[in-house]
């Protein structure tokens, strides 16, 4: 299974991070670093009639190489320019070659809140996000015990980050609403076979209150999946590989909400 490979991938490049800078140090780091409003997070996912967090990525697991020309910097400000209201930066280096550095780079070069996307298994990298601009980060309930998942919620509440917790079927949500997600994210991809489903997300969305913020990940394509997640309750969409592929981002990102067809 592809996370089991993500966990492993992660765990050797956590110890060789904790190798060059110690816990202690990065702690320190994040608690000096910075600190936003989680409300502001809140508020740019809940923008009518549906908010859009775009997505930096060079290469998944399930796409291989998306963009093979990457620059991450002029990426996040084309995203920005367009409008979006939260972006997403792959920090994973050895599947979707990220970097926490595309992180930092796009901080200074941007407003809009940002989400640390990765495989995070110890609050080390909760601090990692921190230290490097992130507003938001997600945890993925499947790679978390419940524990983890409650201590985690909470090291970033008081670092003054938000967290998307990322479910895929009924009990994950149980988890994540247990441990106290504020926004929770269901991932439209299988991620035992990689095929899509929207549906996923629409059957989701009852079981999540009307307070938490509901997030469709993977998959979204153009207007009409637009349409049908608006309609089934969604708060916002995750875009990534329709977004990095378009030549012409502002014109996609319009198209997503419901603006003038993209021709690209
Ligand atoms: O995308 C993958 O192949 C993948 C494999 C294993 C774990 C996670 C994976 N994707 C992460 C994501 O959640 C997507 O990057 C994100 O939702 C955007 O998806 P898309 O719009 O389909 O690029």
């Amino acid at each position: 299974m592809i996370l089991d490979e993500l966990v492993a991938a992660t765990q050797q490049r956590l110890a060789h991070n904790q190798a060059r800078v110690p816990a202690a140090t990065m702690h320190a780091q994040a608690l000096a670093a910075p600190t936003t409003d989680p409300a502001d997070v809140y508020q740019a996912l809940r923008q009518p009639p549906l908010s859009i967090i775009a997505e930096v990525k060079a290469a998944s697991p399930s796409k291989g190489t998306i963009a093979a020309d990457f620059d991450p910097v002029a990426t996040a400000q084309e995203y920005a320019a367009g409008g979006v209201n939260a972006i997403s930066v792959l920090t994973e280096p050895t599947y979707f070659h990220g970097d926490i550095n595309y992180l930092r780079t796009i901080r200074q070069a941007v407003t809009v809140p940002l989400l640390r996307k990765d495989f995070i298994i110890d609050d080390y990298m909760i601090d990692e996000a921190k230290v490097a601009g992130a507003n938001l980060i997600l945890l993925i309930v499947a790679i978390l015990d419940d524990h983890q998942l409650r201590d985690y919620i909470h090291k970033a509440a008081a670092l003054g980050l938000a967290v998307l917790v990322e479910a895929h079927d009924p009990h994950e949500i149980q988890r994540a609403l247990q441990a106290g997600a504020d926004i929770i994210g269901v991932n439209n991809r299988d991620l035992r076979d990689f095929t899509v489903d929207l549906h996923r997300s629409v059957a989701l969305r009852p079981l999540v209150p009307r307070n938490i913020i509901f997030v469709s990940e993977s998959g979204i394509r153009g207007p009409q999946d637009v349409d049908q997640l608006r309609t089934a309750g969604v708060d916002a969409i995750l875009v990534g590989e329709t977004l990095m592929r378009s030549p012409n981002k502002a014109a996609t990102i319009n198209a997503l909400r419901g603006g003038e067809h993209d021709d690209n």
